[in-house]
């Protein structure tokens, strides 16, 4: 069974507008409101592959409520913990030439909240695979997941963490069986900026050094490098087509890569399905379809 947990999740309120311009009222002529962060939209591609996976995490407010009746409406399996303050974040996703999103904080999480979340995660059992994605609200410890890895380390369970800086970097000494940085996430944890594709490699290793079992690091439009516990560097180009919104891509990577992996056990298979999944996304106005992961895959 997979698992996944959005400390943070979100409705994410897509606008569209044709010129995008600060200090100054803009027009959105397009909106669309869709349930986000980063686990769901793992548990919610998961779902359209096949794959049998629950979401857990926790919401609050209208906006979690909101984010709770999409997923039952898609047939997504949850479990969430229903905050008592607050409301669940809409992140706001502006497509104009380019891309901008503004990201809310989320709302307060409590430490007896925290337990409850430690209560289910003992639903889990060996061979399990459990994703931790996503940023975390404000007043949420920052070792929160090495310390449910900790928590889990007798139970043999494939850790997967998407996660950016110390949130990411305090649960390699855990060695989780894979991380997903982007390029721009994995320069950040070093402090520099990554250009070419042997410098990603080499920071890509020093993460492998730390502990990370495997490291896929998606690179956008070119595509993604897999580097293995087992020396493996796997270098995947994404197929043709054209960009209409990147939300969620990397999180749809991730959802292909798990399913090939189960799949076939093959590091090569898995990193296909996740591009064709990730590029999928990228291609359409939401998450992939199986028609569309389909016709992507090389
Ligand atoms: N502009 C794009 N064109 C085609 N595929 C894309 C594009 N952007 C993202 N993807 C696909 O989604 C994957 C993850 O994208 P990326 O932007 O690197 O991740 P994140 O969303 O985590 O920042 C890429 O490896 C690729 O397969
Ligand atoms: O948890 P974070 O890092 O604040 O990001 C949340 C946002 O990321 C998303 O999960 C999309 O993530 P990706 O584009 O990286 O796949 C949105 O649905 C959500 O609004």
């Amino acid at each position: 069974m997979i698992y996944t947990v959005t400390f943070n999740p979100s409705l994410d309120y897509v606008m569209h507008v044709e010129d995008l311009m600060t200090h100054s009222i803009n027009k959105s002529h397009k909106e669309e409101v869709y349930p986000g962060g980063k686990g769901i939209n793992v548990s919610i591609v998961l779902h359209t592959l096949r794959i049998p996976n629950k979401a857990f995490g926790f919401v609050a407010g209208f906006s979690g409520k909101e984010i709770e009746r999409s997923l039952s409406k898609l047939g997504v399996h949850h479990d969430f913990i229903t905050l008592d303050n607050g409301f669940s974040r809409i992140n706001v996703k502006l497509k104009a030439k380019g891309e901008t999103d503004i990201n809310g904080s989320g709302p307060q999480i409590t430490p007896s909240d925290l337990r409850e979340l430690f209560e289910k995660l003992n639903e889990l059992k060996e061979g399990d695979y459990l994703v931790l994605a996503g940023s975390i609200p404000p007043n949420v410890p920052h070792d929160i997941y090495q310390t449910i890895i900790k928590e889990l380390s007798s139970k043999n369970i494939f850790v997967i963490v998407d996660a950016t800086k110390e949130l990411l970097l305090n649960v390699l000494p855990y060695k989780p069986f894979l991380i997903k940085p982007n390029q721009e996430e994995l320069g950040e944890l070093f402090g520099v900026t990554l250009h070419t594709k042997e410098e990603v490699i080499a920071y890509g290793k020093k993460l492998l050094e730390k502990g990370a079992q495997n490291v896929l690091i998606s690179r956008g439009s070119e595509g993604a490098l897999l580097l293995t516990n087992d020396g493996q560097i796997l270098d995947g180009t994404i197929p043709d087509g054209k960009l209409v919104s990147s939300v969620g891509a990397g999180d749809s990577m991730i959802a292909g890569f798990i399913a090939g992996y189960i799949k076939s056990h093959s590091f090569d298979t898995a990193l296909k399905l996740s591009l064709a999944t990730g590029s999928a996304t990228a291609y359409s106005s939401w998450l992939a379809t199986p028609d569309q992961i389909d016709d992507l895959l090389l």
